[in-house]
């Protein structure tokens, strides 16, 4: 693979650290894959000695393919390429001992850990749920900042600071109890690890020997701390970002956290990447100019090696059908003119609301599509109910997916068996999995009631000793079909289709869990148990979301977020109001930097084409709100900009009618 003489520097460096800072498109991605191929082939490393690091699932996937269709065959064995939390599970997983904790360990995701917040404040803050999102948000930053419940509690000044660090406290607590860590332990914990722990550092620094790590903006302190720790005093790494694409300081990214690089390690190497291979000129001057309006560290530049491009259109809508009729018109004459395929082209929006009159527009004209993030594959209720059984078989001390799943198909445990169960284990420190084998029970509960509750827990425990026997594939099957679980879908899904359609997504769940047990997944290094397995999912869900066909031909929605490191021939920006982007919440906190870093983002995802769109009302809590174009379009060079002119004399329905008959004459062409 080419690269310019700035990336070949920057991948020939290899004896000191190093930091890619570069704009957007300049290929730091690429010079991350190039340099992992040149440490194995040329500087007599092995693969398991170097670790990379990205953001997403997507892109960790999408680096290990780009890695290994550079190296022979095998050269590639034992490279960890993964995201922060991979890598964090991955330690922990290995450091158990040392860690005193119980192996098959749950990951509570924020649902779950909400959850918990809500049981153990249910007499101070009574469910409230604007304030249990804020202390859900303060233990994150907590968490995020490396800072202990005892550190916490040290540091209050007033009697609210008190109640969170107490709250806390004593979460973590129930966590250590339920035996289970929630995201952000999973960099907590293994940093505080090889911080205080010298002997299990080297390990780790004897394991990765080479650390690369993409989107370096977007690390949050414990992130940059785990670096720290695993490169030590030999700091050997290469980090690549862009302080105009940090875009997740809500979670705790320090963007400062580049300068911080170079105060740390005073041999850092410098690279800068001036050429940008992805966007036509037009699209990069217009994202250049409009972040020119944010102040900045670093002085970067970044030209186009490209034609300049089409104009930037700007569509501007009635309503929000209306935005969306008027996307997927254009999207299907575009595809039509240009014989290009759907996965050309993608809809970005702010927030994962504003998906759903796509997706409806997408399905009416039966134009396949696919949404990453928002609704995901781990968020339906059948993959939860499937995935709570999992957790109780390997980890019955799970009293959160115990409860999901204890009457799901209806067993006859009814609410007062069920509160029942818990007092009594309350009582006895024990999970109600365990207290449900106790002789002592009977005293609580009694004839029918205790058999129904003690059949399903033998049958759990035959299902775990067929796993145990080597057989977890089949303890598995067993479980789906012998929890009467199809049957129980289709009672009570509204339709026999969408019953179908979820079994179809538990099929596919099983799948997977087939192929990581054989060890054929693209994420495993070697077959995996089914502790291992569970381990696993519960992080693919709390990470990502879906099910992932990236070889298929559908058009991609997704959020800016979400767009981050990727890129697209054609692309829709939608929702181009004040409001939506930028956000409203940043509006009233009167800073719109981080929301300008974003809109950057998201045009720097388009190679040839950008289309704007905005509606010029828009529902919003039930009512119809008049909307102003976003700042960031009138911050875009004018003359780069096409504003289409609305012809006001059209009725509304002679508009809706005119759209209607658009959509279906060009169907009937592409159809012929
Ligand atoms: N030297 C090069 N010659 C030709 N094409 C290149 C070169 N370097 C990178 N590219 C291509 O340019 C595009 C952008 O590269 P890449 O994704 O690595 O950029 P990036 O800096 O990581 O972008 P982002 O900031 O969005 O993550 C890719 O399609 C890549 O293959
Ligand atoms: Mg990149």
């Amino acid at each position: 693979m080419k690269l310019n003489p700035a990336q070949q520097e920057a991948v020939e460096y290899v004896t000191g650290p190093c930091l890619v800072l570069a704009g957007a498109g300049s290929g730091k991605t690429r010079v991350i894959t190039n340099k992992i191929a040149h440490l194995i082939l040329n500087c007599g490393y092995n693969a398991r000695n170097i670790a990379a690091v990205t953001f997403t699932n997507k892109a960790a996937r999408e680096m290990r393919e780009r890695v290994n269709q550079t190296l022979p065959k095998g050269k590639g064995r034992g490279l960890i390429v993964s995201t922060f939390h991979t890598l964090g599970l991955e330690i922990i997983k290995k450091e158990i001992k040392t860690l005193g904790i119980k192996s098959g360990f749950s990951l509570f995701d924020d649902q779950d850990s909400m959850a918990l917040l809500k049981e153990l404040t249910e007499k101070t803050l009574q469910g409230d749920k604007d304030k249990l999102r804020l202390l859900q948000n303060q233990i994150s930053n907590w968490k995020n900042d490396l800072v202990l419940p005892e550190q916490a509690k040290k540091h209050t000044t007033n009697n609210d600071e008190v109640f969170l660090a107490e709250c806390y406290e004593k979460y973590n607590r129930l966590l250590a109890a339920y035996n289970a860590f929630d995201f952000d332990d999973l960099i907590l914990v293994p940093t505080l690890l090889l911080k205080q722990n010298e002997q299990v550092r080297d390990r780790w620094q004897q394991r990765i020997r080479y650390l690369l790590v993409d989107e370096y903006q977007d690390t949050n302190s414990s992130q940059y701390e785990l670096v720290k720790q695993i490169v030590g005093r030999r700091g050997l790494f290469t980090v690549v970002g862009d302080d105009d694409q940090s875009i997740y300081s809500w979670r705790g990214a320090k963007p400062q956290n580049l300068v911080k690089l170079g105060e740390d390690f005073t041999r850092l190497k410098l690279v800068k990447l001036e050429d940008n291979y992805r966007s036509c000129g037009r699209v990069l001057h217009a994202a250049n100019i409009l972040i020119a309006n944010n102040p900045h560290v670093y002085d970067k530049k970044l030209k186009s090696n490209m034609e300049y491009g089409e104009i930037l259109r700007v569509i501007v809508a009635k309503n929000e059908e209306n935005e969306a009729e008027r996307v997927v018109a254009e999207l299907i004459s575009h595809r039509f003119m240009k014989k290009t395929s759907y996965k050309d082209y993608a809809i970005l929006y702010r927030g994962n609301h504003q998906a759903r009159v796509f997706e409806k527009m997408l399905m009416t004209n039966r134009i396949p599509y696919k949404i990453s993030g928002g609704q995901s594959f781990f968020a339906r209720s059948e993959i939860k109910d499937i995935m709570a059984y999992l957790r109780v078989l390997v980890n019955p001390d799970d009293d959160n997916a115990f409860l999901r799943i204890v009457n799901v198909p209806r067993r006859e445990i009814g609410p007062a068996t069920l509160e029942k169960l818990g007092q009594y284990a309350n009582m006895r420190h024990i999970s109600m999995f365990a207290a449900s084998f106790e002789l002592g029970l009977e005293q609580q509960l009694t004839g029918k009631r205790l058999v129904n509750l003690q059949r399903f827990t033998r049958w759990l425990v035959e299902l775990d000793d067929q796993s145990q026997r080597g057989e977890p594939l089949e303890a598995v099957r067993d479980l789906i079909k012998q929890s009467g679980y199809e049957e129980w879908l289709y009672e009570t899904s509204p339709s026999g289709k969408a019953a179908e359609m979820r079994m179809k997504n538990v099929s596919q769940l099983f799948g997977w869990i087939s192929g990581m047990l054989k060890g054929d997944e693209a994420e495993c290094i070697e077959p995996m148990n089914l502790k291992e397995v569970v381990t696993r999912l519960t992080l693919r869900e709390m990470m990502e979301q879906g099910n992932d066909e990236d070889e298929a031909d559908q058009v991609q929605l997704m959020t800016l977020h979400a767009s981050k490191g990727l890129e697209f021939p054609y692309v829709f920006m939608v929702g181009m109001e004040e409001g939506l982007l930028p956000h409203q919440t940043s509006i009233d906190e009167g800073s719109d930097e981080e929301e300008r870093r974003l809109a950057y983002v998201g045009i720097t995802r388009a190679q040839h084409e950008l289309i704007f769109t905005m509606a010029k009302e828009r529902r919003q809590f039930g009512e119809l709100i008049k909307t102003e174009p976003s700042r960031f379009l009138h911050e875009l060079p004018v003359d780069d900009l096409d504003w289409e002119v609305t012809k006001r004399k059209q009725s509304d329905e002679q508009r809706k009618e005119k759209g209607k008959a658009h959509v279906a004459n060009l169907m009937s062409m592409l159809n012929k």
